[in-house]
């Protein structure tokens, strides 16, 4: 049998068949095609970055904030998006999983020639993940780790004077998020997770350029391009929920790859009744810690405090308690101090290129 033409350039071999769509595609046409529609997310609408922004990548070492900052790079070279790039990695304190990625952060940061900053859940916090699972168990960690994490990143951010973090969350990790806000009844975050970029006053501005880019697709980027990153899985992560919604969406992906883009088209859709916004707390910072919260004490330190009264699980529901008092002793996290740089200032959005080549399978 003849071998298949690229349904693309029509000329090189296909050698890949493109999960999102199905296309059969050569490697050059892959690559271009898959940069292309990242960069369609970034300058959509009025456009995510500003030209001269700071902007930190969450880097975890894994497949996709490893190929989001080799991407960022790239595009930020072709298009000229005058983006100031730095690699900003939470160290969690997972022995065996955390510390063998950071090692391929490091090797990312002289790849790629990018400033790279560690903050760790011990230094701010005064736990590690090992510890906190050995006094919570594993079943709920993964709460502690997430609202551990993104303050941490907040912070990071702050320290480093960006004003805006990315992160590789791709379309399977946001329909994933669509799925279990419906199964939780959570309508009042669909808006939220379905958006690119979500700021709010007094929050640092976070984007998700991945948005449409398909997990299996940026595997295939990363090993096409022979990227280095690490795969293995958290060792602390059974996240049980997380997991049906996973597994149910890889399911429909088998039957109608569409449904990915489908389900975040369907969490988009979405619209708030005025009733249900009106219900909603209004932001303030933590009494204790500075850090943007709805409660009287953020959720970090609400946590934090459970940890430190040498709770269990129950940490989790003591965290409620909102107990302003801190006994003697116990630890508590540092001041959140702000520092805007003024480099995202001058916010000339980055206007959307004409993109050389026409590529059909781009319309989403
Ligand atoms: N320890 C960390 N330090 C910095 N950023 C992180 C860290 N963990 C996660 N992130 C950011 O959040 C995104 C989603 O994280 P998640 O835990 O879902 O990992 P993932 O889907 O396996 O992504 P990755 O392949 O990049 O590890 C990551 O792509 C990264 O940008």
């Amino acid at each position: 049998m003849p071998p298949t033409p690229c349904s693309l350039c029509h000329s090189a071999r296909a050698l890949v068949k493109r999960p999102k769509t199905g296309q059969q595609v050569c490697k050059d046409c892959f690559f271009e095609v898959f940069e292309t529609e990242v960069h369609n997310t970034i300058v959509d609408g009025a456009g995510i970055f500003k030209r001269g922004e700071r902007v930190a990548i969450g880097a975890s070492g894994g497949k996709d904030s490893t190929v989001l900052a080799h991407v960022l790079c790239l595009l930020n070279q072709r298009y000229d998006y005058g983006l100031d790039l730095f690699l900003l990695s939470i160290d969690e304190g997972i022995t065996g999983y955390r510390d063998d990625s950071l090692e391929t952060v490091k090797q990312n940061q002289v790849e790629y020639g990018l400033p790279l900053k560690i903050l760790s859940y011990e230094d701010l916090y005064g736990w590690t993940m090992d510890r906190i699972v050995a006094q919570v168990g594993k079943r709920n960690n993964c709460t502690f780790c997430g609202v551990f994490r993104r303050q941490a990143l907040d912070r990071g951010a702050a320290q480093l004077s960006v004003d805006h973090i990315v992160t590789g969350h791709n379309a399977d990790d946001i329909a994933e998020t669509v799925l279990m806000n419906i199964m939780r009844g959570d309508v009042a975050r669909l808006s939220r997770c379905t958006a690119v970029t979500t700021q709010s006053e007094d929050t640092i501005k976070r984007s998700k350029p991945f948005k449409y880019a398909y997990e299996k697709e940026i595997v295939m980027y990363a090993y096409f391009k022979k990227l280095t990153y690490f795969s293995t899985e958290c060792i602390y992560a059974p996240d049980a929920y997380r997991g049906h919604a996973r597994v149910f969406l890889k399911d429909l992906e088998a039957i109608r790859p569409s449904a990915i883009i489908d389900i975040i088209h369907s969490g988009e859709s979405f619209v708030l009744e005025q009733s249900v916004q009106k219900g909603m707390k209004a932001m303030q910072t933590c009494l204790r810690c500075g850090y943007m919260s709805s409660n009287d004490l953020c959720k970090a330190c609400a946590l934090l405090q459970g940890l430190e009264a040498g709770l269990d699980r129950s940490a989790l529901r003591q965290g409620q308690e909102n107990n302003l008092t801190v006994p003697e002793g116990h630890r508590t996290i540092p001041k959140f101090e702000r520092i805007t740089s003024g480099a995202s200032t001058p916010t000339t959005p980055i206007a959307l290129e004409s993109i050389e080549k026409p590529l059909k399978a781009i319309a989403m």
